[in-house]
C-alpha cells in the first residue's frame, strides 16, 4: 500500500504545495450570495470542488463549519469527501481531534478508516492530552495508508501560553511534539505520513518556542496563517528555512474570498500556488 507521505510527495510534485482550506464561514456564504443553510453549504462545496479539484494537491475541509449545521451539515461533508476523491485531490480533514487513547480509536475509525463515510487521506489532531494518546489514530492511519497532522506551534497568538511552556528537560511543548513526530517518521521515504502544524505567523528567529532545526521531522509541515492571519508567502523561507521544501502553506479565506465564480476561485488558487512554488521549490 502506498503511504500517505508518498502520495502527498507525488501530488506536490505534480500540483505544487498549496493546501486550500474549505471553510464555509457564514460571512463567506453571504458574500457568495448563498444562505447560511444546507443548500448554501452544498452550493459552496460544489463550486469549490469544480474550481480546485483538478488544481491543487490537497484541500482541507474545516469540520466545524459543517458540524454547525448538525447532521445535515455532516451529510454535506460526506458528499464533499466523495466528490473530492472522484476529482483526484487529496483531502486533509481539519477536525483537531484529541482524547484519551481508547476514545481516540473511535476518531481513527471515523476519519482515517476507509470503511467510514468521513474517511479522509489525513486528519489534524491535538496532542494536548499527551502525544502518546494519539497512538491509536497514528497506527490506524498508517495501517490504511493515511496520515495525521499533529498540532505543534499553532498560528493563533493564544497558542503561545501552552506551546512555549517548557518541560523539566527545558524543551518547549512545541519542540517536544516535533520530536515525537520525527520519531514516528524516522525511516520513512520519500516523506513521512505524520505531519506537524506550525503557523507561518511564528517568529523566524526561534523566539516562538521552535527553532528551525526542530522542524526537521521528515514529514509534511502544514503552515496556516497566510492572508487573513497576517502571514505572507514571502515569510515562508525565513520561518521554515531548512524544511521549506516540505511546507504545505494552508490558505482558506484568502482564496475563498475570490468566489463565487469557479473561474475566479481557480485563478486565485493557481496564482498563489505559482507564488508558493517559486518561493518553496524552484530555487
Ligand atoms: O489545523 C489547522 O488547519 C490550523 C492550525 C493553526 O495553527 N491555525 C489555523 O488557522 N488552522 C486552521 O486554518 C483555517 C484558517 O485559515 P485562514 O482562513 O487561511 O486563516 C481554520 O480552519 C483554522 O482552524
Amino acid at each position: 500500500m502506498t503511504s500517505f507521505g508518498a502520495r502527498l510527495h507525488e501530488a506536490i510534485r505534480r500540483r505544487g504545495p498549496l493546501c486550500v482550506g474549505i471553510d464555509p464561514h457564514p460571512g463567506l456564504l453571504a458574500d457568495w450570495g448563498l444562505n447560511d443553510d444546507v443548500a448554501g453549504l452544498e452550493r459552496f462545496c460544489g463550486t469549490v470542488v469544480e474550481a480546485l479539484g483538478g488544481e491543487v494537491a490537497i484541500v482541507k475541509p474545516q469540520s466545524a463549519f459543517f458540524e454547525r449545521h448538525g447532521s445535515s451539515g455532516i451529510a454535506v461533508l460526506e458528499r464533499l469527501l466523495a466528490d473530492l476523491r472522484s476529482a483526484g485531490v487529496l483531502v486533509l480533514m481539519d477536525a483537531k481531534r484529541g482524547d484519551i487513547g481508547s476514545t481516540v480509536q473511535a476518531y481513527a475509525d471515523a476519519y482515517v478508516d476507509p470503511s467510514s463515510p468521513l474517511c479522509a487521506d489525513a486528519v489534524t489532531a491535538s496532542p494536548y492530552l499527551g502525544f502518546g494518546s494519539l497512538r491509536p489514530l497514528i497506527d490506524t492511519a498508517l495501517a490504511h495508508g493515511n496520515g495525521v497532522f499533529v498540532l505543534a506551534r499553532t498560528s493563533n497568538p493564544e497558542g503561545a501560553e501552552v506551546q512555549r511552556a517548557r518541560g523539566s528537560d527545558g524543551r518547549t511543548v512545541a519542540e517536544t511534539m516535533l520530536d515525537r513526530v520525527r520519531e514516528v517518521n524516522s525511516d520513512a521515504q520519500p516523506l513521512g505520513s505524520v505531519g506537524c502544524v506550525v503557523g507561518a505567523t511564528i517568529a523566524a528567529d526561534g523566539a516562538d518556542g521552535v527553532n528551525q532545526e526542530n522542524l526537521r521531522v521528515n514529514g509534511p509541515v502544514l503552515a496556516p496563517g497566510i492572508g487573513a492571519q497576517g502571514a505572507r508567502v514571502s515569510d515562508l523561507r525565513a520561518v521554515f528555512g531548512p524544511v521549506v521544501h516540505s511546507v504545505l502553506p494552508a490558505v482558506s479565506r484568502e482564496i475563498l474570498r475570490n468566489g463565487p465564480t469557479v473561474a475566479a476561485l481557480a485563478a486565485s488558487a493557481f496564482a498563489l500556488n505559482q507564488q508558493v512554488k517559486e518561493m518553496l521549490i524552484e530555487k
